[in-house]
């Protein structure tokens, strides 16, 4: 894809994304649809949360954005083409070769659980050096320079380089690890649960720390999570996901208090509200087997707006207001469960 095929404002377009776990047990084929059939974009200089319960396929979606996916999970269509400074690049067809390229540089990944990424027996200091040396293309004082300025920017003392990671509490560990995502001044910053397994001052923390950067750097980021509360003060826009599809997206404020999906307006209701104490019906069951998912539409066993069509036609993503895309054949009739006044982003 070229640059005049996607928007300007655009850095990253999601066209027709498949990506399913395909497994072997003993001669039996297994196929988990993890991800099916999502078209999305992504603007510069935006912050945009995926949202949806567990098991929906945040975490796999992200992966194949991240350029991070492993088998047995595959790509099996689409395409997922980033517009950077240095040129397009479809992550869910690169070469190992041309994703090493753009890889911090260009593009980060915050993953699940700082652990991961961080060498238990490495220093802190020689896992910056692997990452980001290269990449920033300095050595020796100016490299260390660099890392420290950064480090101080996060609220870390250079101490911290000649620490191993169990010697780091894990707000500063977890503050390390954005650093690492951070240092290379990347365009686009991939976050999945950053916050989880923090406590909530640490995760106020860390979560306006990724924001004032993104800020400073102008750079996109997309970040998952099932705390409602962290979309409605962190993003631009929100997207969620069910069965492995797109069901809605929209600006963070019109999914919260305009949703035209039955699926959002539940989730958006889940969130706690000082000084609201209206009963609201909780959402029945659970998300489907994604090994041999419901026909039509995915939320429709669930869904207390169901009709007919939705058991055997999909409904398709479709604009709904201005910027909001919802893929519901009832999206006219869905009553928003949470009032415009109530304060959003209270977590009791
Ligand atoms: N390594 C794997 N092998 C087979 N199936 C997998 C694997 N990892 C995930 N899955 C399946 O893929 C589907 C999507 O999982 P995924 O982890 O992407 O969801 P998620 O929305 O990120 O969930 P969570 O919020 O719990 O992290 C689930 O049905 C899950 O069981």
């Amino acid at each position: 894809m070229t640059m005049s095929q996607q928007s300007n404002r655009d850095i990253l377009k999601v066209d027709g994304l498949k990506a399913y776990y395909q497994m072997n047990y003993f001669g039996v084929e297994r196929e988990v649809r993890a991800v099916d059939d999502i078209t999305m974009t992504v603007r510069k200089n935006e912050v945009y949360g995926i949202a949806g319960e567990s098991s929906s396929g945040k975490t796999s979606f992200i992966k194949v954005l991240a350029a991070a996916i492993r088998p047995p999970l595959r790509v099996v269509a689409g395409s997922a083409t980033y517009a950077f400074k240095s040129g397009t690049i479809d992550v869910a067809h690169a070469s190992p070769e041309e994703i090493e390229a753009v890889r911090w540089k260009h593009l980060s990944y915050i993953m699940q659980g700082s652990m991961s990424v961080l060498n238990p027996v490495r220093r802190i200091g020689k896992t910056f050096k692997d990452f980001a040396q290269r990449p920033l293309g300095l050595s020796g004082r100016a490299f260390e320079e660099r890392v420290v300025h950064h480090l101080s920017r996060l609220k870390l003392p250079p101490d911290v380089l000649k620490a191993y990671p169990h010697e780091l509490s894990g707000g500063m560990r977890q503050r390390v690890t954005i650093g690492l995502a951070t240092v290379c001044h990347p365009e686009f910053i991939i976050a999945d649960e950053p916050t989880t397994a923090l406590d909530v001052v640490v995760q106020k923390e860390v979560l306006s720390l990724i924001r004032e950067i993104q800020q400073d750097m102008g750079s996109s980021v997309v970040f998952v999570t099932h705390d409602m509360s962290v979309h409605a003060n962190m993003a631009d826009r929100v997207g969620i996901i069910y069965a492995g599809r797109l069901v809605e997206e929209g600006p963070t404020r019109q999914m919260f208090f305009a949703p035209k999906h039955p699926y959002t307006a539940h989730l958006v209701a889940s969130l706690p509200r000082i000084g609201d104490t209206t009963q609201r019906p909780a959402l029945e069951g659970r998300p489907p087997n994604l090994a041999d998912p419901p026909q039509g539409c995915r939320f429709h066993p669930r869904c207390p707006l169901a009709v007919e069509k939705c058991r055997t036609q999909t409904p398709p993503l479709e604009e709904v207001a201005p910027d909001q895309r919802s893929a519901c054949w009832r999206w006219m009739d869905v009553e928003p469960l949470v009032k415009p006044s109530a304060p959003v982003g209270v977590v009791a």
